[in-house]
């Protein structure tokens, strides 16, 4: 669906990212795991068309993106981040905004709104303003805002990571379900192994802005990488057998 190749990203002369090769690929959710700076946003911001890459070519489609078609593409995305980032007005308001801007409207709009706040259980928040939802609910209101876009692809930066624990295994086991049954391709960042069980088995592991591992979540787990970092995150889930799998 999209993928990449010889991609560098160079930051204040800093590389950042040096990939090779990578597809994400259509109908799949992959996740991204890495330590904190090892380039997991960015990789996600290069994939989702939000940041050019210094050198490197990036395809969706099969089609090479240029600054020509790159909003066309864009249209096809939604990107969830970690702060919900909704505007002061209400959460109907918040989910129709992008279906306004692609032209929705009337009965159109307030049935597809209304179907994803059912989806993601927030239909009794619908006239609710921002500052008086939970963090969990104003995830699940910018989880609605992006699949209301229906889009071909969604990508996910830490979503749940400011959240506590429950209210994250909830709106992860939601978003799994969401995931299993649309067949839209995603790409979830995270930093912890935990959670990803729940939304795949298809783990990319990333360490200073390179791809140290790439396959199932329970290959890595049984065979391990030779890698210092992957081996730092996982030795608190290894040491109690924590982490849940299919
Ligand atoms: N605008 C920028 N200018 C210079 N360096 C940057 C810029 N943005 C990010 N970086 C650096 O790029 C590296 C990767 O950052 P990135 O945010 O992609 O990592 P991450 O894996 O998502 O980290 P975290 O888990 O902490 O969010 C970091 O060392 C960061 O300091």
């Amino acid at each position: 669906m999209i993928s990449v190749e010889n991609l560098e990203l160079v930051k204040e002369k800093r590389t950042i990212l040096q990939i090779e090769k990578f597809e994400l690929k259509q109908g799949k959710t992959q996740a991204i795991i890495g330590p904190n700076g090892a380039g997991k946003s960015t990789f996600l911001k290069v994939m989702a068309l939000l940041e050019q890459p210094t050198r490197g070519k990036v395809f969706f489609a099969g089609r090479e993106v240029t600054k020509k078609n790159m909003i066309a593409f864009r249209r096809r995305m939604a990107v969830v981040f970690q702060e919900p980032l909704l505007l002061n007005t209400t959460v109907f308001n918040n989910v129709a905004l992008g279906l306004k801007l692609r032209g929705i409207r009337g009965d159109k709009l307030t049935q597809r709104v209304d179907h994803w706040l059912e989806r993601l259980n927030i239909s009794d928040l619908r006239d609710r303003k921002p500052v008086y939802l939970s963090g969990g609910e104003a995830q699940r209101v910018s989880l609605a805002r992006a699949f209301a876009l229906e889009p071909e692809v969604v990508f996910l930066d830490e979503p749940f990571s400011a959240l506590d624990f429950p209210t994250r295994i909830n709106l992860l086991e939601d978003l799994g379900h969401l995931l299993g049954n649309s067949g839209v391709t995603a790409m979830f960042v995270t930093h912890d192994f935990n959670e990803i069980p729940y939304l795949t088995n298809d783990v990319v592991v990333i360490d200073r802005g390179k791809l140290v591992f790439e396959g199932l979540l329970k290959k890595l787990l049984a065979e391990g990488v030779q890698n210092d970092t992957v081996q730092h995150l996982l030795s608190p889930f290894k040491k109690f057998n924590q982490i849940r799998l299919f």
